[in-house]
């Protein structure tokens, strides 16, 4: 279905306004609002960019545009970093020139999702299970645009009670699933090995890892005490905290698309 875009339908953390003048055409889908958020961060990419290609149902839209636009001349000499294999398959499918990080260790500009943003413009990533790669190549951009429907919003990480991703290597993992639950307990912690690999299996990272995920009851507070904690236990090869990376998020909601940039988003 075509999405009846307004530019008037954007607002940012610069304006005084959240409310957009012009009402939305129509009720929006949660894919379309996804769609529209990706299509937004694409207006930040620039011919001659290397790019970080983001994974997951929302970073796909910002992809597949991509190479649209390529398509049609409207970009050039573009360098796609892929995030994981799926998208990797995706961007070489639509004819989008991929290198990696070796080559290019540092990146104009990264697009992707994210499962939670909180006030700070903190992210929970890792719910499709690339957040190793995604953490490495965003963290080596210049520039890392989030792009979320306004469902993902949360008023601290952990708070829409969904999963903490952490990566962690197969070997004893239950060991390691223990150390984080004793880690993580003062916040009422659950934590489980992700399911999904073949005949219910452990699900398998594109590094060969398994994922545990974590349940929280309570809000962590000093995030960066908790991260480093977390990546202190032998075991653990990252966590899908993303803090203080995003310099940009972009929300789609029924109401508008609203800019929020580093340093200007919060309180
Ligand atoms: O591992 C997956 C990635 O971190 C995704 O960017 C994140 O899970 C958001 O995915 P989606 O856009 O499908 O909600």
């Amino acid at each position: 279905m075509a999405l009846a875009y307004d530019p008037l339908f954007i607002t940012s953390d610069k304006s005084s306004m959240d409310v957009p003048s012009t009402p939305p055409p129509m009720v929006l889908t949660q894919d379309e609002l996804k769609r529209i958020a990706a299509y937004k961060a694409v207006d930040f990419v620039e011919s001659g960019m290397v790019l970080g290609l983001g994974t997951g149902s929302t970073a796909k839209h910002a992809v597949a545009r991509i190479g649209e636009l390529l398509r049609q001349g409207k970009l050039s000499n573009i360098v796609g970093i892929p995030t994981s294999k799926k998208t990797q398959e995706q961007a070489l499918s639509l004819g989008i020139p991929l290198s990696d990080l070796d080559a290019h260790p540092v990146i104009d500009l990264s697009i992707d999702g994210a499962d939670e943003v909180d006030p700070h413009l903190n992210l929970v990533k890792g719910r499709g299970g690339s957040l190793l790669r995604e953490k490495m190549i965003e963290g080596a951009s210049k520039k890392f645009v989030v792009i979320v429907d306004e469902t993902k919003m949360v008023k601290h990480i952990g708070g829409s009670k969904l999963a903490l991703p952490v990566e962690v290597v197969p070997f004893c993992w239950k060991f390691t699933a223990e150390k984080l639950r004793e880690v993580m307990e003062g916040y009422g912690c659950e934590a489980k090995l992700r399911l999904g690999g073949e005949e219910g299996k452990a699900f398998v990272t594109d590094n060969g890892n398994y994922i545990v995920d974590m349940y929280l009851e309570k809000d962590m507070g000093d995030l960066g005490a908790v991260s480093d904690a977390i990546l202190r236990l032998p075991g653990v090869v990252e966590h899908g905290m993303f803090l203080d990376m995003a310099s940009t998020v972009i929300v789609a909601g029924e109401l508008g698309v609203k800019i929020k940039n580093k340093h200007s988003s919060c309180c």
